[in-house]
């Protein structure tokens, strides 16, 4: 059975309906909603009860408590609301050009109404003289001020309210629109949810513990949320929801990791053997820098403590973090322990396959590559010599998830990876084995420590910040398309001083055909550019076959050919100390971290090396800002930030956010870090003093907890 490898940010929220059995009831049964319209809600929204619904935010809020009168009303502005009473009807036009136009008047000024749609219907609704506020987007036609299909409400609402105040926006799909499921109505069923239900929602904290943190309870967030009586309360309530979102989720890694501590013991690597001192003193070709000695020793520690390890290695690109892996692999290898290590792609397990090789030449530890390209006959080769205990070290892809991958004894797994490897791929590492194996996961991204927290929130975390002696700092600079011809002339002279050069090209998965004509198209150019038999270029794509890939690769690596244009899939893992050059073909259509990885390509070697963004003229702010980064910083960690805060979504109104990559509901890792801070020390002091959650007072926490489900959960059952 393949495994499917979802990207690490797809965790489990745990948005479930409460205790209280209403909010499990079908939509079909709220009023207002009716069989047909629940079928649209549950397919274009995934809202399937009435504590779906209950969560479903709004994703702004627009002020209505401001008015302006007409004649402040100007060219260009975003919607507005005035208060007035339509003079009288007319219409307008002919054919599908009809219109009901509502002449307006604020006692000052007038404004057309415009009505395409819905005529009748607008007819029987509005009506000549009374007090309206009308709410919409205004346009300027020959100084007349125009509202077409605008919002019109009674100023004394039903229930006697005033209209206005902080009004709710709902996103809503083109299809839910034009079955008249609009934000407005959205709100409305809101509104009778509020009425159904509201007032019996429980807390889904301890009251305790709410009252504590002076958060506001349930009952009032979820009011407010959704109406806000003040723009305070709406603020108390989005920060009790966004607490009570991130404190589950660190609630529930705390207390796996808890768990795992308590109920999981560790294979005890206690010697250090043979292999890891003949290594250390006979092969390693340099000395480890401060950082990679002091994270061995945190992983020694872990490997020594009886206690299951799992640990982050972040370090920045190139910083020496595999080497880190394979000493540990040895550590295992001397303790009969077998390992294996796991690439995020084809290319770098070969790479590392061959790395590994060579470092270990001559030490007699055994090694094997397995990867989907691995043939069948090989194949069970492998799995005879891992069964058999022969084979000490592992290296591949994906492929080593597989449930016909069987182990003698696996101690440790390293993943190497870049982000794409979740909580919940990680636990099926854990069933690789009676006695779970150790696992280090690897990561050439720095992550914010926010983001940390969350996807990595339960694992210990080791950093190497300091890259090997004599690097020379990477240039970077930003060049226009038009500006290729000087490109061109600078390539040139790299590689008549001997140095090779990568390009790279985008290679999008939504627009892989255009994409790849873009490859070929640069291929092309280059090749007429750089033309045989003075220079060779050489190219490699994912499409290409593994053999033809690796031909390409070891030309270039051997020294063979100046350039290599490629798409994104050296990003990782090559390792060409001679290739000086990255120029990175629409720059702007990359990810700041992406940028960095492929960066990291060069730089690797004693020269100086230089990366060349190059974009087209035209770019947005948030590009303009990722190009900027990029040439003022080399620093990962840095960058991860200021990507964090370019991906979080910048819409506000005074609003709040769908949260990031996360399936989060209101908490936005970007903006949130103290918010997050704050709810992981509260879970910690949570599990510290009752790991389990068995004490009274926590009965809550870990009915909510229970109801994760999927890998991720921390399954409170297997506990007697
Ligand atoms: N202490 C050191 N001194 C000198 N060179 C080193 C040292 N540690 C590692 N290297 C070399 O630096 C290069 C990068 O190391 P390595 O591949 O282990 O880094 P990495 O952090 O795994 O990189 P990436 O994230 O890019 O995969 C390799 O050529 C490696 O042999």
């Amino acid at each position: 059975m393949s495994v499917r490898i979802s990207p690490v940010f797809a965790l489990e929220i745990p948005y479930f309906c409460s205790v209280d059995k209403l909010q499990d009831s079908d939509l079909k049964f709220l009023p207002g909603v009716g069989p047909k319209k629940a079928e649209l809600l549950k397919k274009e929204l995934k809202l399937a009860t009435f504590g779906d619904l209950l969560y479903y935010f709004p994703f702004k809020y627009i002020d209505r408590s401001r008015f302006l009168t007409i004649a402040q009303i100007e060219e260009d502005m975003s919607f507005v609301q005035v208060k007035g009473r339509i003079t009288s009807f007319s219409f307008a036009g002919e054919g599908n050009r009809k219109r009901l136009v509502a002449f307006f008047s604020d006692g000052v000024g007038i404004a057309e109404l415009v009505w395409f749609k819905g005529i009748k219907w607008i007819q029987q609704k509005v009506a000549v003289n009374t007090p309206y506020i009308v709410f919409g987007k205004p346009t300027i036609f020959n100084g007349r001020v125009s509202f077409v299909h605008p919002d019109v409400e009674v100023v004394l609402k039903e229930d006697g309210t005033i209209s206005g105040g902080l009004q709710p926006y709902y996103n809503t799909s083109e299809k839910m629109k034009s079955a008249f499921l609009n934000s407005k109505a959205v709100a409305k069923l809101q509104e009778n949810l509020q009425k159904l239900i509201g007032p019996k929602i429980v807390e889904r904290m301890p009251e305790d513990l709410v009252g504590s943190l002076k958060l506001m309870p349930l009952r009032d967030a979820l009011l407010n949320i959704h109406f806000p009586r003040s723009a305070d309360l709406l603020r108390k309530a989005q920060l009790r929801l966004k607490f009570e979102e991130l404190f589950y989720i660190q609630l529930n890694l705390l207390a796996q990791k808890k768990y795992r501590q308590k109920k999981i013991n560790g294979h005890v690597f206690s010697k250090v053997g043979e292999s890891f001192n003949n290594f250390y003193s006979s092969n390693l070709p340099f000395s480890l820098t401060e950082a990679q000695k002091r994270v061995l020793r945190e992983i020694r520690k872990d490997l020594g403590s009886g206690r299951q390890m799992n640990r982050l290695l972040q370090g920045d690109v190139g910083s020496g973090k595999t080497l880190v892996g394979l000493m540990a692999m040895l550590l295992a290898s001397d303790n009969s322990f077998q390992s294996c290590l796991m690439a995020p792609t084809e290319i770098l397990a070969n790479q590392h396959y061959k790395t590994i090789v060579d470092f270990l030449d001559g030490l007699g530890v055994s090694v094997g590559l397995l990867t989907g390209s691995t043939k069948k006959a090989e194949r069970r080769k492998l799995f005879a010599l891992l069964e058999s205990g022969e084979l000490q070290l592992l290296i591949g892809t994906h492929a080593l998830l597989e449930d016909t991958v069987q182990f003698k004894d696996l101690g440790l797994v390293i993943v190497d990876e870049q982000q794409r490897f979740g909580v919940a791929q990680r636990a099926k590492l854990w069933e690789k084995n009676t006695n779970p194996p150790h696992v280090l996961v690897m990561t050439a991204t720095p992550i914010p420590r926010t983001l940390a927290m969350t996807v990595y929130g339960d694992l210990e975390v080791s950093v190497i910040d300091e890259l090997p002696p004599g690097r020379k700092p990477i240039r970077t600079m930003h060049y226009f398309d038009s500006k290729r011809l000087k490109v061109f002339g600078f390539m040139r002279e790299q590689i008549k001083l001997g140095r090779q050069i990568y390009l790279v090209y985008p290679l999008i998965k939504e627009s892989e055909k255009m994409d790849f004509k873009d490859l070929q198209d640069g291929y092309a150019s280059i090749v007429l550019e750089f033309p045989p038999p003075e220079y060779t270029v050489v190219v490699v794509h994912g499409q290409m076959k593994p053999d033809e890939k690796d031909f390409s690769m070891g030309q270039f690596a051997a020294g063979k050919a100046q350039i290599m244009v490629a798409t994104t899939v050296i990003e990782v893992g090559v390792n060409v100390p001679n290739a000086s050059v990255m120029i990175i073909e629409s720059a702007e259509r990359f990810g700041l971290s992406q940028l960095h990885q492929l960066r990291g390509r060069v730089g690797r070697g004693a020269d100086q090396s230089f990366c060349i963004l190059m974009t087209g003229n035209k770019l947005s702010s948030d590009s303009r800002k990722r190009m900027s980064t990029m040439v003022s910083t080399n620093d990962g960690f840095e960058i991860a930030e200021v990507d964090l805060a370019l991906r979080g979504p910048g819409d506000m109104e005074g609003t709040m956010q769908s949260g990031m990559a996360f399936d989060l509901k209101i908490a936005n890792i970007a903006k949130d870090g103290q918010i997050l801070s704050w709810a992981r020390n509260v879970a910690e002091e949570i599990v510290d003093e009752d790991p389990l959650l068995d004490m009274d007072k926590n009965r809550i926490l870990k009915a909510e907890l229970t109801r994760f489900k999927g890998r991720d959960s921390y399954d409170f059952s297997q506990i007697s």
